[in-house]
């Protein structure tokens, strides 16, 4: 098992003073940008950026498409932080280390964590370019034992057997799907399971075989473990993945998908997922999301409501 002592309390506090004392922007919501996205966290208004290489404890991107900035600024009129590149374990690093972010966006104060990525299609239904809302997880990693929440458990941060049934926020989905119809992209923004593979290989076709048949719709390298420590800690969840290939499934096919087409589908789609992320944020209201919800029983533990 690996080290837990890094993924402290103090450790993440030490990060995010560290932060705190660099800017005066006080965010609520966070957004991770995944392969090729990095567009959304180039809108930002007033921006403050810290290239991850200069921030305390901070893991570095190794990944192209990964751009290594962590940027403070407006979208829409509300304060966000954006992660302009992320972390994967196939990079090398243990699961605490992927996920510290999440602990330090906590300590900043951060209520709301907007994910993206970029997947590959297990359902027929899907296409290259659709963007799947994420309605569910499976987390591959943590069945069989890989999880970011392994060693003892910082009650500080939550508790020790937190509750996933609802860990992609049903009042932000709903939203985005109001969002979809408004802005006329109903006919390519789909729901759907995420599944998280390891990496850093593509599926072989048994593989992708046996994904859709547990239930995934779409497979990728990241996100579900972000998603555990988000919620470990409170913090409302919304995910989108870019479809950025169709995973193949039969064995007599030319097909080989690579690195370099998935950013290329991801760069094309940017704007489009940029264009619905920034519409959910304008239209994200504190009030209307407010806590009355019994799904959403996560929350509400961790505020002993
Ligand atoms: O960071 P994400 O999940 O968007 O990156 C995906 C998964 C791999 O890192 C990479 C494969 O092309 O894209
Ligand atoms: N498999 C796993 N991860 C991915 C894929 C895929 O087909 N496409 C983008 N990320």
């Amino acid at each position: 098992m690996q080290a837990k002592e890094n993924f402290s309390f103090e450790y993440c506090r030490e990060t995010a003073d560290w932060l705190q004392a660099r800017t005066k922007q006080r965010p609520r919501i966070a957004i991770i940008c995944g392969s090729g996205l990095g567009l959304l966290a180039d809108s930002l208004k007033n921006q403050e950026s810290f290239r991850y290489t200069d921030i305390p404890n901070f893991p570095h991107s190794t990944v192209t498409g990964h751009d290594g900035h962590l940027i403070f600024g407006e979208l829409q009129g509300k304060l966000c932080v954006c992660m302009k590149g992320r972390f994967h374990m196939y990079e090398g690093y243990p699961l605490w280390k992927v996920t510290f972010p999440i602990r330090v966006f906590k300590l900043l104060g951060i209520e709301i964590l907007l994910v993206t990525n970029a997947a590959g299609a297990l359902a027929e239904s899907f296409h290259i370019g659709d963007l799947m809302i994420i309605r569910d997880h499976i987390n591959l990693l943590g069945l069989a034992g890989q999880n970011p929440l392994l060693g003892p458990n910082e009650e500080r941060f939550g508790p020790r057997f937190p509750a996933l049934s609802d860990a992609y926020d049903g009042k932000i989905r709903a939203l985005a799907m109001e969002v979809a119809r408004d802005l006329g992209y109903t006919s390519f923004v789909k729901e759907g399971v995420y599944c998280m593979v390891g990496g850093p290989n593509f599926e072989s076709i048994a593989e992708a075989r046996l994904l859709h048949l547990l239930g995934a719709d779409a497979v990728g390298m990241s996100t579900a473990a972000e998603v555990v420590v988000a919620r470990h800690c409170g913090l409302r969840v919304f995910g989108v993945s870019l479809i950025t290939n169709q995973v193949t499934k039969e064995y007599d096919t030319q097909e080989h998908i690579d690195h370099h087409e998935v950013l290329e589908v991801s760069q094309r789609r940017a704007s489009t997922l940029r264009m619905l992320l920034t519409e959910l944020v304008g239209r994200l209201e504190w009030n209307s999301l407010s806590n009355s919800d019994p799904e959403d029983n996560q929350t509400a533990y961790q505020n002993g409501t």
